[in-house]
């Protein structure tokens, strides 16, 4: 066996070295050769941002963008904000494997692009032409899929999940995302989170004239921030409750007569999202029942699940992003510091999947408005398509060594089983802790 043609693990196929090769610098030939228009691209999602569920313009740019390149496209795909582009292969004697890049493209309110999903949406839209390329001047050892989905609402609400219902992940069998960060990672924990919109309905009054006359939504509103304040000190060092008042009342000489507040709960697992959800309940309950107010929650439609790793997708992509120049962070602060959450976390127990964080040249935080900055910079440029790159090559590894997909999908099958045996039971208690399904005003 000469260097150039390497025996699989396993010793079932064999993997065509100088052909993967050959691709691999495809893929960065076609990125950089759309360099240009990548960049216009994502600017032009950077330059007018959309609140989740509201991305039409971005919507429009990333269809015709495709559409004009003779992929297949679906827009307003199950949504009206998502779609699909899909290109595939010539048709060969193997079965078919498809390989979908995610793309988001919501921004955040007040701040624009401070998450940088326009560099998202870049990212897959840069891997997908340059896998597209590569494939292209080759016969792939299989027929090939590549779907590009367009998945709105990752910020506010769960597009994926959206999807997900709609069966828009069921033929995939690897599915790719990148998300901007300070640092290069291949996995960063992901926590799920679950919403929850808090009212208090009281009864108003004049404030010096008859005060007890009212009952005051804004100290129930009070009492459960302050009551949430407390419940921090016995939770684990892993949860996080965070929340804002959305209405506090209209007047100070009047009783406020109707509050609402919005909290995030998270947590590692599903199993102790759902102990935290009955903790936060009791809080806010207990505000109610202390100034006699009625209390409404209104759980958000979707619960954002915590991502699930794939040391071997991980591997492979850090082997990629190694040879592209990347530094992955070897910071256990940044390694085990929780992100966040995403939609992709439901994704993941789905269909196997990669969400690694990228650098984009700037030391600022996600959320800030230095962030929404870097996210529109030039020099993020050359980070994100190195990202691309990355994530391209990775799926081109998945494609010539199906060892490597044999591993891929064990890794997912044992830690979707582990979660699922840890998270058996919790449903129904979950369930009884939110009152989202009988919240008529939500
Ligand atoms: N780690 C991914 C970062 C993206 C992000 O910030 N997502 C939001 C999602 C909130 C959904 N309620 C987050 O606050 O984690």
């Amino acid at each position: 066996m000469g260097p150039d043609r390497e025996q699989s693990a396993a010793g079932r196929g064999r993997i065509d070295m100088s052909l993967l090769k050959q691709c691999k610098q495809r893929v960065s030939d076609v990125i950089e050769h759309e360099s240009g228009q990548l960049h216009a691209l994502s600017q032009d999602i950077w330059k007018a941002p959309e609140l989740a569920y509201q991305e039409h313009a971005a919507h429009h740019l990333l269809t015709s963008f495709f559409s004009s390149r003779a992929w297949e496209v679906q827009a307003h795909y199950h949504l009206d904000t998502a779609f699909r582009a899909q290109w595939t292969s010539e048709p060969s004697d193997s079965p078919r494997l498809h390989v979908a890049f995610l793309c988001e493209y919501d921004a955040l309110p007040g701040l624009g692009h401070a998450c940088g999903h326009n560099l998202i949406a870049e990212v897959s839209v840069a891997a997908a032409l340059g896998l597209r390329g590569a494939l292209e001047s080759v016969h792939p050892p299989r027929q090939i899929q590549i779907t590009v989905l367009g998945t709105p609402a990752e910020e506010d609400g769960g597009g994926k999940v959206d999807l997900i219902k709609a069966g828009a992940f069921e033929d995939m069998d690897v599915v790719f995302m990148a998300h901007p960060a300070q640092d290069d990672a291949a996995y960063l924990p992901d926590i799920a989170v679950h919403d929850v919109t808090v009212k208090y309905y009281g009864k108003a009054s004049h404030a010096a004239a008859y005060p007890w006359e009212g009952i005051n939504a804004l100290d129930a509103a009070i009492l459960a921030y302050n009551n949430i304040s407390v419940l921090r000190q016995q939770m684990q060092p892993s949860w996080r409750v965070h929340g804002v008042i959305k209405h506090g009342g209209v007047k100070p000489n009047i009783i406020p007569s109707y509050t609402e507040l919005e909290f995030y709960l998270r947590a590692p697992s599903r199993k102790d999202l759902a102990e935290l959800q009955e903790k936060a309940s009791a809080c806010f309950s207990a505000a109610a029942t202390a100034t006699g107010c009625k209390v409404e929650l209104c759980s958000s439609s979707h619960d954002y699940y915590n991502v699930l790793p794939n040391k071997t997708l991980a591997q492979a992509y850090i082997e990629n992003g190694k040879q592209l120049g990347m530094q992955f962070t070897t910071n256990d602060q940044v390694l085990n510091a929780l992100s966040g959450s995403t939609d992709f976390g439901n994704v993941t127990f789905e269909v196997p999947g990669i969400h690694p964080y990228f650098f984009i040249g700037s030391e600022a935080l996600n959320h800030t408005e230095e962030y929404t900055k870097a996210a529109g910079s030039d020099e993020a440029q050359y980070y994100t398509l190195r990202t691309a790159k990355s994530l391209a090559m990775t799926a081109l590894d998945v494609i010539f060594n199906p060892d490597l997909l044999q591993s891929i999908r064990h890794d997912w099958k044992m830690m979707k089983q582990m979660e699922e045996e840890m998270n058996s039971g919790i449903a129904n208690k979950a369930r009884e802790s939110s009152s989202g399904a009988g919240c008529a005003s939500c």
